[in-house]
């Protein structure tokens, strides 16, 4: 197996190449030459499978033997030791035909933990192959720099700095991450928003001479590694559910931002999971249900609501996507970024929205229907859902089709580090210690303004060079 890049310029790379290389080296995203399917008959003898095991099947097929069996299965067995429940990520039944995949049992609690505790070894285990300095750079609405950070604090041979937006992460994700003390660590509180953080980094990862001086990797899922870590949880979902749950097939509702969640499960169809329905649900930051709904992909109005974490406007994978959906034409994929690069907006044909809607539904919701979902899911099945959770589920309600098989809503995070708008709804939750005893610590943070050239001093006071 080999990578390229969706905007067709980088020659075929492999595994690890691709893992350190993140963002394509032209700009684009990276993606599989091709992707590899599996058959019905290879699902069903996959379905007693642990997510352990599952995962070293899939990873498999990705890896083209670059790590040797054993230390693909250590990495993956050490990596899921500290989730807290034995299946990793259990899938509760609240009705039926509507099941919640909890992803959220890892350390830091949230769905990123899937990907990045396996990603912080990885990097750990080339670092110590190749004998190389890691360099990593990230930017965060509040889960993925607290899981990032958590999957490598104190690790040798690694270094990582997370940008993320001052003021506008919740209580307990600023905490997560500003409390590390370790001296690999580096945490930029940037006057801004999301966007603008991410913005930054893509521009350094852009910079191929800044990038090769430093080795700068990546975390975010402009890394294919975590798109695929997070495709085997479709996969796990699909296989928990009873034959007889999935007979008529399985769909997923899916809390989405920076389009990676999702892709992670469109990829797991095209790979071969039955899916019928992906349906996508945003907050009021709404450009990709606009995107879906009526074929017009421009950012608008940031809003800060009660689910930061997906307070996005550009997305990341969107343009994996797109790559799929011209047909695997870097070319055309080019075009259209390059358009909407000059133009600040891409609008497609009423034909090609009826194909993105035979692929994805989308539903946006606002910070009531949020807070609503919330408080009628406690009502109705004790279940204490957190705000980007519950915009899956409102989503679920608002937009999928219920006669079309089993639904899985994907529980993104634990309400805990959310507690500021579970308050809102008058329900006082019991802290997991772990969360509990951040309260206690003191923070780390450098606050710094959105202007690139302070934060590239920042980073070079910080990074070792690599010799
Ligand atoms: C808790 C939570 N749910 C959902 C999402 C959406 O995931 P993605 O941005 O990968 O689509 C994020 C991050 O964006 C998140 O942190
Ligand atoms: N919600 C994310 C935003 C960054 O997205 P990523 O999936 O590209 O890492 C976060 O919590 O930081």
């Amino acid at each position: 197996m080999k990578y390229i890049s969706t905007r067709g310029n980088v020659a075929p790379i492999g595994f690890i190449d691709m893992f350190l290389m993140g963002l394509g080296e032209d700009g684009g995203l990276i993606v599989p030459e091709s992707i590899p399917t599996v058959s019905g008959k290879q699902l069903d003898q996959w379905a007693k499978l642990s997510y352990q095991e599952l995962m070293f099947e899939i990873f498999s097929l990705y890896t083209n033997d670059e790590i040797p069996a054993d230390d693909l299965k250590r990495l993956i067995q050490e990596s899921y030791a500290g989730f807290t429940s034995p299946d990793v990520l259990p899938l509760t039944t609240l009705n039926d035909s509507l099941h919640v995949l909890e992803l959220f049992h890892g350390p830091t609690f949230a769905f990123k933990d899937v990907a990045l505790s396996f990603m912080g070894n990885l990097y750990a285990y080339v670092a110590k192959k190749q004998n190389q300095v890691i360099n990593i750079l990230g930017a965060t609405s509040g889960d993925t720099g607290a899981s990032a950070i958590s999957s490598v604090r104190g690790k040798e041979g690694i270094q990582i700095c997370i940008l993320h937006p001052n003021g506008k992460v919740s209580r307990v994700q600023e905490l997560q991450m500003t409390t590390v003390q370790d001296d690999n660590v580096l945490n930029l509180a940037v006057n801004g928003n999301f966007d603008d953080c991410q913005q930054v980094i893509k521009e350094l990862f852009a910079d191929i001479p800044f990038k090769s001086k430093y080795h700068l990797r990546a975390i975010n899922s402009i890394n294919f590694v975590r798109i695929l870590a997070q495709s085997v949880y479709y996969f796990y979902a699909y296989l928990k559910l009873s034959e007889k749950a999935r007979e008529n097939g399985v769909n997923f509702s899916i809390p989405t931002g920076n389009f990676g969640n999702i892709f992670s499960g469109y990829l797991a169809k095209k790979m071969g999971v039955p899916i019928k329905q992906l349906v996508l649900a945003t907050n009021e930051n709404n450009i990709l249900e606009r995107f879906i709904r009526e074929g017009v992909y421009k950012p608008e109005g940031f809003r800060s609501t009660h689910s930061p974490s997906m307070d996005i406007q550009i997305a990341s994978n969107f343009e994996r996507y797109l790559y799929y959906f011209v047909g695997e034409d870097a070319v055309a994929v080019t075009a259209r970024m390059e358009k909407f690069k000059q133009e600040g907006q891409l609008t497609f044909t009423e034909a090609e929205v009826a194909r993105i809607q035979q692929d994805i539904t989308a539903y946006s919701v606002g910070n009531e229907e949020c807070l609503n979902t919330i408080r009628t899911y406690q009502e109705r099945y004790g279940y204490l859902l957190d705000p980007h959770s519950a915009c899956g589920i409102a989503a679920y309600e608002g937009a999928g089709r219920k006669d079309d098989g089993a639904f899985v809503s994907l529980a993104t995070a634990h309400p805990a580090k959310f507690d500021e708008a579970i308050r809102l709804i008058g329900i006082e939750q019991q802290f997991p210690e772990r969360i509990q005893e951040l309260f206690d610590k003191p923070q780390q943070q450098v606050i710094v303004d959105n202007v690139k050239a302070d934060i590239v001093a920042r980073l070079e006071g910080f990074y070792r060079v690599y010799q």
